[in-house]
């Protein structure tokens, strides 16, 4: 099993099978998802609860990162992509032909594996989607950068270089800098894609620490590989194994007292 630091079970204990409305951020309802004739989500169903970290977790290929793109219908860019099913947030179906999905994407953020700065400055990077937005106030924006750049860790490092090229900053000051611009127009929800994996163990544990600090503010789920991770920095996790969703605890549950034999086998590392 793995050994999980006390440190971390700092959130009760929910009930995500009956998770009241005002706790609960995202809904997911009877989720398919077909890539042409290829089904890779099969029946996914679960209550995503408010400021909180929700990791997805399971071996390669078993649609983590699909039900993660299903949430900001990132989805919708790939050819021959069915969906059915429901996903709520603020009850209303983020696939209801009325749904904006430029606004939906503002409210749910999301943050890729290889950290993407545009190629302009640290401070033209923060304040991209505000500059969207139409705004254009020297104080406004200034304000938004520091308050993005000290919500993503990382203020201190690049506050006399503001205006700087992004990509002089390392690599996981660089996935920092992507976190500081994804919170910058104050999403809800933040989704984040294997945000480590292509990091140094240093910069993994600073993304770790800020992930803990963001869920003061924000829904966040992760997709990671990395089990130990998802130990480390969730308070549920979901377990998924061929386009199932196997087993949804929390953490402490999932690593300790898993109730389905394929979550135990996988979490002891029998396969994956
Ligand atoms: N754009 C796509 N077109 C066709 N099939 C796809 C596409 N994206 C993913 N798939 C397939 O859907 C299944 C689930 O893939 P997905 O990337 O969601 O899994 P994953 O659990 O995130 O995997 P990994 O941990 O390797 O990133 C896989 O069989 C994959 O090959």
């Amino acid at each position: 099993m793995i050994s999980i630091d006390s440190t971390v079970m700092k959130t009760e204990t929910l009930d995500l099978a009956n998770l009241p409305a005002s706790e609960t951020a995202l809904e997911i309802h009877n989720l398919n998802l077909h890539y042409g004739t290829k089904q890779a989500l099969f029946d996914v169903s679960m209550k995503i609860p408010k400021k909180r970290v929700t990791a997805f977790i399971g071996p390669s290929g078993c649609g983590k990162s699909t039900l993660l793109r299903c949430i900001n219908r990132m989805n919708d860019l790939v050819d021959n992509c069915n969906i059915t099913g429901e996903i709520r947030l603020h009850e209303q179906n983020i696939y209801d032909k009325a749904v904006d999905v430029a606004a939906l994407r503002r409210s749910v953020g999301m943050v890729f594996q290889r950290p993407n700065p545009f190629p302009k400055s640290i401070y033209e990077n923060v304040v991209y989607g505000l500059r969207l937005q139409g705004i254009n106030n020297r104080r406004e924006l200034d304000e938004a950068c520091e308050r993005s750049l000290r919500g993503a860790a990382i203020w201190d490092e690049v506050k006399d270089r503001l205006h700087d090229n992004a990509f002089g900053l390392s690599g996981g000051q660089q996935q920092r800098l992507v976190i500081a611009r994804a919170i910058a127009i104050e999403p809800e929800v933040l989704l984040l894609d294997e945000p480590t994996s292509a990091l140094d163990p240093i910069s993994t544990l600073t993304i770790e620490e800020l992930i803990t600090e963001l869920k003061a503010k924000y829904t966040v789920v992760i997709v990671t590989h990395n089990m130990q991770q998802a130990a480390r920095v969730s308070d549920q996790t979901a377990f998924m194994y061929m386009g199932e969703l196997v087993e949804y605890a929390d953490t402490n549950t999932i690593f300790t007292t898993p109730s389905q034999r394929k979550t135990e086998d996988y979490i002891t590392g029998r396969y994956g």
